[in-house]
């Protein structure tokens, strides 16, 4: 399979502060990654290293085949970016920036780009910097369908998008995604837009990649598990279950294992455990699981 991302071995701090240690992971052609961490886990920081505008202190990152620091134009206009939702230029009219954007890319596509300005109730004289935060994501994520490119990087691409547009863009992606020799790399909070788009899903936790898996693997296998135990008693600790506590009175822990084997863990000594009871989660759900409410 063709690697469209390579990150090797990223080692990056600010000042004394550890951001991640040898942090390395693939993203292979076709494929829709999201990278999702509570905040301040370092996601719009690789996105910058990814694209050679932060210098990590050691490792090294490939798009399309080449290292960070040496991107040829011709590669850079494969790769379409978007950072934190901002749309350069904002002094243009829709009309302008579009004109001004086109000629940089040579797979262009106005009608992509208008197709999507009709669904936004502006026109075309209207200047970006007189719209509303979530109008500007949109001319952003328009300037980025219209350019068409092989690698789609987007960091809180539905930042200041109300739900309506937030579902309109998340089909767009999808279409876009299904053409399949495209790879998109995204970060979001709003991890239902995730479930819907992703096929691959990496999650950070503070100073390291907690998990990379597909995404299938873990709807399908990591659940919640509610259980109760007598006063005073608590559960054995073990490397398989995740975030074990006590909520209103019953416990609750996540696990990747089947339930007879969280029975086995739980109470080793074969006393049973009745009651215990095995739930399906949805990503967002999965995702507190893993990485913990606070
Ligand atoms: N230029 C900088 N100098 C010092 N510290 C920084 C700098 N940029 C980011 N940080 C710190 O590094 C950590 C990671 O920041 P980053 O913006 O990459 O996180 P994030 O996962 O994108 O967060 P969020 O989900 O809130 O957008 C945070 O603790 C942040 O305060």
């Amino acid at each position: 399979m063709e690697k469209v991302i390579e990150c090797k071995n990223i080692t990056h701090y600010y000042g004394e502060k550890l951001i991640y240690e040898n942090l390395s992971f693939d993203v292979e052609k076709g494929k829709v990654l999201g990278l999702l961490g509570k905040n301040g886990t370092g996601k719009t920081t690789i996105i910058n290293i990814l694209n050679g505008y932060q210098q990590p202190r050691s490792g090294e990152c490939f798009l399309l085949g080449e290292n960070m620091n040496h991107l040829t134009p011709a590669t850079k206009a494969k790769i379409g970016l978007l950072l934190e939702g901002h749309v350069q230029h904002s002094y243009f009219t829709i009309e302008q920036i579009e004109k001004y954007y086109s000629a940089f890319f040579p797979n262009w596509k106005k009608e992509a780009f208008y197709e999507l300005m009709e669904k936004l109730n502006v026109v075309p004289h209207q200047k970006i910097n007189h719209m509303s935060c979530g109008q500007r994501s949109q001319v952003a994520l328009g300037l980025l369908f219209a350019q068409d490119p092989e690698l789609l990087i987007l960091d809180d691409f539905s930042m200041g998008l109300d739900p309506g547009y937030r579902r309109l863009f998340v089909e767009y992606l999808k279409d876009f995604a299904a053409k399949g020799d495209k790879t998109i790399f995204l970060t979001s909070h709003i991890i239902q837009d995730m479930e819907l788009l992703i096929d691959d899903c990496i999650i950070l936790d503070y100073g390291r990649l907690l998990i990379h898996k597909p995404t299938r693997e873990i709807m399908d296998n990591f659940h919640r598990f509610r259980f109760s135990l007598p006063d005073g008693q608590s559960p054995a600790k073990h490397d398989a279950l995740w975030n074990t506590e006590k909520v209103n009175g019953l416990w609750t822990t996540y696990s990747f294992e089947p339930a007879d084997k969280v029975r086995e863990i739980l109470v080793p000594r074969g006393t049973g455990l009745p009651g215990l009871q095995m739930e399906e989660l949805t990503l967002e759900d999965a995702f507190i699981g893993l990485t913990g409410k606070y």
